[in-house]
């Protein structure tokens, strides 16, 4: 058995196909004949090819896997803009004379080597990154074939050195059982990518065996355990086997919860909703007994086009949504980009703290002409549907009574126009910024109800970026600050009487259920692959116990000891 990283859960057992490594010889030479001109032609032309293929592989994860999961092809584009990489390899065509090819190699080498002596899994990740925008702008300039995998044989373990996403899109989980990859981690853009696809994967296998893998030879993995073992014998088949049933039975038995009520053992109802960012994914979410959408990302519309949305392209889809959910809650949050989230047709400016910028309900206050018209077009959807409307990072009164001034004003263009919409649409805030937090009592006045994302409340409690991995452990959902912040928001709430729901990735927690309960929140919305798996512990929960619990975690001061609580409480299910 070889103990390793288990970066995508599950079980797999079968045969390995071991994936030849997708690096190129480039013999180091100068140009036969120095003409520079040809060489940075044949660079830009490898460069635009290499970003259309990217872009076609984007659109193929947007639809396959989901809108965020494409979005790591963004990193992959911007390595082929990036002005240090490019001029990297642009000086070594230019000074040292050498065909673009190598000096693409050379820049590769170069990036990979240095990213590498960092002792930051971050970094290390990145160069992967480098090394397959490389490798596919190299393809192009050799003229090299594609490698491809096999797709008639019987289903295999891909084994390879490290896994590039664009490699990923390709395969076929009908075919691929399982994943093992000599580096990479946990938070590789493959793993990312694994864990949505269902795929399990385990990783930094490098060094840990002597002999090279050879196809065809049996393994087993788990994904849970970070364990690998090779030829290995009957029992340990069996075993594993039985394990594998088991996980599969388990979803199999979650499945069957879709249409039943989340209730716990004494009677207490809870609502649980869908995250989503597209139809796709509420079609997941109805499968898996989604009681309507929580959370509407609308960014993901906005996104891999070259001009914003019209007003009638944003309607369709919201009118889509409104109509699927079949009378079902739908919440749609208003444009929430800036910070991590870009456009590429708006150009934002460059910020020293893009997460304390110009960004959500700031640019939407600030141009009213695109907020007019996503207002208008959610205000057309409410005419098929119960749509909500939601508005992210607020933070003062002040911005609530603008933004319900613009809803009134895109009421009145569409009652000029004589179209229908529901003029008492409830109107909803985030509560992700620690003043909306301090002020709930004010801002409760206001609106029909608040949603607490405590992703970026997490963030902007604890002063943590949530994108920095080299401080993702000091990321403390459960630290009692933020558990504070809940507590006056939730009351505030009560106090007024509106509606209150949790959105962020606590909501799926199922760990947070006492927290909930004591709380006195009962509406969570999370994502769909979490719906079942918490409507689980739900069920098996007695709320009087839970709740007891929940009050304990109040009177703790320490992140670790609150999280060991709840953890020792339940027992997650997958
Ligand atoms: C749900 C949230 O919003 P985002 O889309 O930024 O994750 C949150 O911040 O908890």
């Amino acid at each position: 058995m070889i103990t390793c990283i288990g970066a995508a859960p599950g079980v797999a057992i079968g045969r390995a196909f071991v994936l030849p490594t997708w690096e190129w010889d480039v013999p180091d030479q100068k140009m036969d004949v120095v003409d520079l001109t040809r060489e940075f032609e044949r660079l830009t032309e490898g460069i635009h090819t290499s970003r259309c293929e990217i872009e076609d592989m984007k659109k193929e994860v947007k639809e396959m896997v989901g809108p965020e999961e494409s979005s790591i092809f963004d990193a992959h584009l911007a390595i082929l803009e990036d002005p240090v990489f490019m001029s990297e390899i642009k000086g070594i065509i230019e000074r040292q004379y050498k065909a673009a090819e190598v000096a693409v190699k050379e820049a590769i080498d170069h990036f990979v080597t240095m990213f590498d002596l960092l002792d930051d899994e971050y970094m290390k990740e990145r160069a992967t990154d480098i090394k397959d925008v490389g490798n596919r702008l190299l393809k192009h300039l050799l003229g090299a074939p594609e490698i491809k995998l096999p797709s008639d044989t019987q289903p295999y373990i891909l084994v390879a050195k490290e896994l590039s996403p664009s490699q990923l899109v390709h395969l076929n989980p009908q075919h691929v059982l399982g994943i093992v990859t000599l580096i990479g981690g946990k938070t590789s853009h493959s793993a990312i990518m694994s864990r949505a696809m269902g795929i399990p994967l385990v990783a930094g296998l490098e060094g840990k065996r002597e002999e090279a893998f050879q196809t065809g030879e049996l393994l087993v993995i788990d994904g849970d355990e970070g364990v690998l073992f090779i030829d290995p014998d009957e029992e340990t088949q069996r075993v594993y086997a039985d394990k594998q049933r088991k996980l599969q039975r388990k979803k199999e038995q979650l499945q069957l919860l879709a249409e039943v009520d989340a209730v716990t053992r004494d009677g207490e109802h809870l609502t649980l909703a869908a995250n989503i960012s597209s139809l796709r994914e509420l079609e997941t979410s109805l499968k898996h007994g989604a009681q309507g959408v929580g959370l509407f990302r609308t960014e993901f519309l906005y996104m891999d086009r070259s001009e914003f949305p019209s007003e009638d392209e944003q309607f369709d889809v919201y009118r889509r949504i409104a109509q699927r959910a079949s009378g079902q809650p739908v919440v749609i949050r208003t444009l929430d980009i800036g910070g991590d989230k870009q456009l590429d047709y708006f150009a934002l400016p460059e910020e020293d703290n893009p997460f304390l910028g110009y960004r959500a309900i700031r640019i939407s206050l600030d141009r009213p002409d695109l907020f007019l018209t996503q207002l208008r077009a959610i205000l057309r959807a409410s005419a098929f549907g119960d749509v909500r409307v939601l508005y992210p990072m607020i933070s003062s009164v002040d911005e609530v009574l603008q933004a319900k001034e613009l809803l009134k004003r895109a009421m009145g263009q569409l009652g000029d126009r004589g179209e229908a919409y529901n003029a008492d649409i409830p109107v909803g805030i985030m509560i992700e910024v620690p003043a909306a937090a301090a002020i709930a009592d004010l801002l409760a006045e206001e609106v029909d109800f608040f949603s607490i994302g405590t992703n970026d409340l997490v963030q902007y409690v604890l002063a943590v970026d949530r994108m920095n991995e080299q401080i993702a452990h000091m990321y403390h959902p459960y630290h009692p600050a933020v558990l504070r912040m809940l507590r006056m928001t939730v009351n505030a709430a009560r106090d007024r009487g509106i509606e209150v729901s949790v959105c962020g990735e606590l909501a799926g927690d199922e760990r947070a259920i006492p927290i909930w309960l004591e709380l006195g929140v009962s509406k969570l919305s999370m994502s769909p692959q979490s719906l079942l798996r918490v409507k689980h512990r739900v069920l098996n929960t007695s709320a009087a116990e839970a709740r007891d619990t929940g009050r304990q975690c109040f009177r703790l001061g320490r992140s670790g000891e609150i999280e060991r609580l709840l953890s020792a409480y339940v027992t997650p299910v997958r």
